[in-house]
């Protein structure tokens, strides 16, 4: 296991899966530009490492992310620099769509705002069942544009709208229920939930989940005919893999499959 160090996220590798920690824990882990910059780095350096089967964006401290530093942001009252800050916040959310690897949201606490965002924009998310999820911009005169991206993406429409003008926090059960999150556990359990999903993509060939990934996100935009001709042509490169032969005569001749990754 390597474990480097910075202020504000740490990045932790063992075996194949990086876990991500927002590490602000006295300011509930607010996304100040430095944390964003931190992030886009690891992501940056995660994504070429070809051996990682899946990444945990977890948080320090009580709170799983309070969304924007508005601190920071309101000691900068300039157009531009607001303008350059949201498109450095997307780049971030895109970079976990885009990501090579299931990225999971681990949440415990509060997610508020781009913190919501954040979780919307992983692939998966599992939460503590005490943990709250809120928009919660709209409480300061904000209404959280750049967040409706990926709760829209995320949560039927009028539920998202909901959460965005009323700025109302949901629990992990309702959070389930509008597929915000996948599974709400008993607090105790939030690090053996996580656990067992990294455990079970990682016994799938990587060659079908990275693959799968890609397609997933990239065809959620195209029009049917399109996503069916996409969706058609990898499935036939999927067919082609090493991985597929191995997986399907290991399914007849009734023995565990043995993943090359290739
Ligand atoms: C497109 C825009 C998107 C956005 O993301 S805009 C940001 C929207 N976010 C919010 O509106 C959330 C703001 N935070 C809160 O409303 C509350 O916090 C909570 C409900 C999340 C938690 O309340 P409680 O349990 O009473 O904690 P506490 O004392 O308010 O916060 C603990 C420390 O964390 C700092 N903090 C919390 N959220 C932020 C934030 N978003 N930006 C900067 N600092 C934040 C506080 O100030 C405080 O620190 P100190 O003890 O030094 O006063």
């Amino acid at each position: 296991m390597t474990t480097a160090e910075s202020p504000l996220l740490l990045v932790d590798r063992a075996d194949a899966v990086a876990t991500l920690t927002l590490n602000r824990p006295a300011q509930f882990n607010a996304l100040s530009e430095e944390l964003l910059d931190e992030l886009q780095r690891s992501l940056d350096a995660l994504a070429a490492d070809d051996d990682l089967r899946c990444v945990v964006l977890a948080a320090a401290g009580r709170a799983f992310c309070a969304g924007h530093d508005l601190k920071q942001m309101r000691a900068r009252p300039d157009q531009e620099y607001y303008e350059q800050l949201f498109a450095r916040c997307g780049r971030v959310m895109q970079s976990l769509v885009a990501f090579p690897v299931p990225v999971i949201a681990k949440v415990h606490g509060m997610a508020t705002a781009a913190g919501c965002q954040l979780v919307a924009s992983c692939d998966l998310a599992i939460a503590a069942d005490s943990a709250k999820f809120a928009v919660s911009g709209i409480n300061v005169g904000l209404f959280c544009s750049t967040p409706a991206v990926a709760l829209t993406r995320s949560m039927p429409i009028k539920k998202a709208f909901e959460m965005l003008v009323t700025g109302r926090f949901i629990g992990s059960a309702e959070a389930v229920e509008n597929g915000l999150i996948n599974q709400a556990v008993p607090d105790g359990q939030l690090d053996a939930a996580v656990a067992a999903l990294v455990q079970t993509i990682c016994a799938k060939s990587p060659v079908a989940v990275r693959t799968g990934k890609a397609m997933y996100q990239r065809q959620r935009g195209m029009a049917l005919d399109q996503a069916y001709e996409y969706a058609g042509g990898i499935m036939a490169c999927n067919m082609m893999a090493a991985d597929a032969a191995e997986g399907i005569d290991a399914f007849i001749e009734k023995r565990p499959p043995m993943w090359t990754g290739r």
